[in-house]
């Protein structure tokens, strides 16, 4: 699905009336199937970026169209079905802490069920290898029939990217998918991004902390700042000169934090034993 901004202004979702804009007119278009990481300091507006193209919040200026459709003139019922073909992904996953992962999994396939298959399908997991399939490529197959309140805060993000595989969405909006992973991991889930949304046609549009990993792993850099366009570039063309400049006064988002170790999964609780 093809992704347009026009001089799009934009508070933050929380963002008090009054408060200055986290989007200043900002124009950005991405076609059909390209893939592309932003990156930026803290505070420069992505994770608004990635609400705004999700049709969760409606710019308060400018002009944004998906698929050439402008989503706030849409009925509601026209809305709901356009965002059933998006898929976003916050940094901590919607996951309900008590579900199956293979369940939790399914449920992207939600938006193409109708009501009947939904509800059963919440019961019935309906295409466990599909699941299955899909969690492997993040390396966590053997956690198909795991609760979700019984994986690390790793565990539980490549899960939320796993989803991204069964949606039915054309355009997936990542935020942040890296927070809770290793370097290893890291590299190994934005690869699995990557491919699978190459492999579906789908648009990707993923914001990113690590620089380095948006580089090797994305074609298209946007670098965004103060809540505008700093650059919008081929990855080979993204010099240190620019990274710099990008990062200025922040160079220690640059530099990067210590790798993050996942934290451990929460230990299930003692069984009581009962012996006669
Ligand atoms: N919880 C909040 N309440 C009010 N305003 C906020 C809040 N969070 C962010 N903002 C405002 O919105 C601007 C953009 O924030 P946003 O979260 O989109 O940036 P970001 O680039 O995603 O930051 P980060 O990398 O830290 O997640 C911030 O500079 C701030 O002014």
């Amino acid at each position: 699905m093809e992704l347009a901004l026009d001089a799009v202004e934009a508070r933050h979702p929380a963002a008090r009336p009054g408060h200055a804009p986290a989007l200043r007119g900002l124009t950005l278009r991405l076609g059909a199937g390209e893939a592309a990481a932003v990156i930026g300091p803290s505070g420069a507006g992505k994770t608004t970026l990635l609400h705004v193209a999700a049709a969760a919040l409606p710019p308060s200026g400018g002009t944004l169209a998906l698929g050439g459709q402008a989503p706030w003139a849409l009925s509601p019922r026209a809305l709901r079905a356009l965002r059933g073909q998006l898929f976003l992904a916050p940094q901590v996953p919607p996951l309900p802490p008590r579900q199956r992962v293979v369940t939790a999994v399914l449920a992207a396939r939600l938006p193409s069920l109708g009501l009947a298959r939904s509800l059963r399908s919440l019961f019935y997991p309906d295409d466990i290898p599909g699941a299955w399939a899909a969690l492997e490529r993040f390396d966590l197959g053997d956690k198909l029939f795991e609760r979700v309140d019984r994986l690390s805060g790793g565990e539980r993000q490549r899960v939320g990217l796993a989803r991204a595989l069964l949606s039915p969405a054309s355009l997936w909006l990542v935020d942040e998918p890296l927070s809770a992973l290793d370097p290893t991991r890291a590299a190994q889930a934005v690869s699995a991004l990557v491919d699978g949304a190459r492999e579906r046609g789908a648009t990707l549009l993923a914001t990113l902390h690590q620089v380095d990993v948006a580089l090797a792993h994305f074609p298209r850099i946007i670098g965004l700042r103060d809540g505008a366009l700093a650059f919008d570039l081929p990855a080979a063309q993204v010099t240190p000169e620019r990274l710099r400049a990008l990062y200025a006064q922040h160079e220690h988002e640059l530099l990067g934090a210590p790798p993050v170790a996942e934290a451990p999964a929460a230990t299930a609780a003692p069984a009581v034993m009962h012996c006669r």
